[in-house]
C-alpha cells in the first residue's frame, strides 16, 4: 500500500478501469510504473531493451506496410513506456470470475511476458476463446489500437482477456509502448493517397481519456462512425 494509486492517476499499485462503485472487479491486482530513461534502476534495462525490441518490430510492421518506416519510427523514438506487472492470485470460483475483462490495448504494441508459465491469456477469433500457451522467455506481441489506426486498418488490435487458475497464482508483465503527450494519432499520411482513411485523427490524450474512462468492454470503438 506504500505505492497505492492515488485517484486518477495510473501508476502505482492497485487496478484499472474502474468507474463505478458497483462494477465487478476484475480477479487481479497490478503495479503499473512508467519506463525508460529515469525510471527505477532495476527496471531501466529491461526497460530499454524493450524499447529496442519494439523498434525492430516495427522496422518490419513499416516494410509489410509499405511505408516509409522513418515515419513510422518517428512516433517511437521518444515513446512513453507503461510496464504493467499484474498479479491474479488463485481462486476457489475460478470460473465465476475474469482476471483480467476483454479488451483490446491503446497501445500500438504490447510485449507481454508470461512469467511464470502458468496459462491465462486468451484472445478472441469468430467469437470463440483461444488459449495461448506460455511458452518460457518468449513475448507475445498484440496490436494495440494506435497501430490499428496508423495503418488504416492493416493491423487489427485483439480483443483479450485473462482467465484465472484455481489453485495457481499467475503473473504477466505487459509493456504498453505509446506516443508521448500531445501527438496525433491517425492513419499514416502515404497509407491514405489511394484508400480513404478509415479513422479520425485525434491528440492521443483524447483517445486515451475515452478508453479510461470507460469500462474495459470488448474493442474500444475507435472509427469514424464513433466519433
Ligand atoms: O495477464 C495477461 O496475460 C494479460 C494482461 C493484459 O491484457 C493487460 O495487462 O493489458
Ligand atoms: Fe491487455
Amino acid at each position: 500500500m506504500a505505492c497505492a494509486q492515488i485517484p486518477n492517476h495510473i501508476e502505482g499499485y492497485g487496478q484499472a478501469f474502474i468507474v463505478s462503485e458497483e462494477q465487478k472487479l476484475d480477479w487481479g491486482v497490478m503495479l503499473f510504473l512508467f519506463g525508460l530513461p529515469g525510471c527505477l534502476p532495476t527496471l531501466e534495462n529491461y526497460s530499454m531493451e524493450l524499447h529496442n525490441v519494439m523498434i525492430q518490430l516495427m522496422k518490419l510492421i513499416a516494410k509489410n506496410l509499405g511505408t516509409d518506416p522513418e515515419k513510422l519510427l518517428s512516433f517511437f523514438e521518444d515513446e512513453i513506456q507503461g510496464i504493467k506487472l499484474n498479479y491474479y492470485p488463485p481462486c476457489p470460483e475460478a470460473s465465476k470470475v475474469l482476471g483480467a475483462s476483454p479488451h483490446s490495448d491503446t497501445t500500438a504494441l504490447t510485449l507481454l511476458l508470461q512469467v511464470n508459465e502458468v496459462e491465462g491469456l486468451q484472445f478472441n477469433r469468430n467469437q470463440k476463446w483461444v488459449p495461448v500457451k506460455p511458452i518460457p522467455n518468449a513475448f507475445i506481441i498484440n496490436i494495440g489500437d494506435v497501430l490499428e489506426i496508423l495503418s488504416n486498418g492493416e493491423y487489427k488490435s485483439v480483443v483479450h482477456r485473462a482467465v484465472v487458475n484455481p489453485e495457481k497464482e499467475r503473473l504477466s508483465i505487459a509493456s504498453f509502448h505509446c506516443q508521448k503527450m500531445g501527438t496525433q494519432i491517425g492513419p499514416l499520411e502515404d497509407l491514405v493517397q489511394t484508400n480513404k482513411a478509415l479513422y479520425k485523427t485525434l491528440p492521443i490524450e483524447e483517445f486515451r481519456r475515452l478508453k479510461m474512462t470507460s469500462k474495459l468492454d470488448g474493442k474500444f470503438m475507435i472509427n469514424k462512425d464513433r466519433f
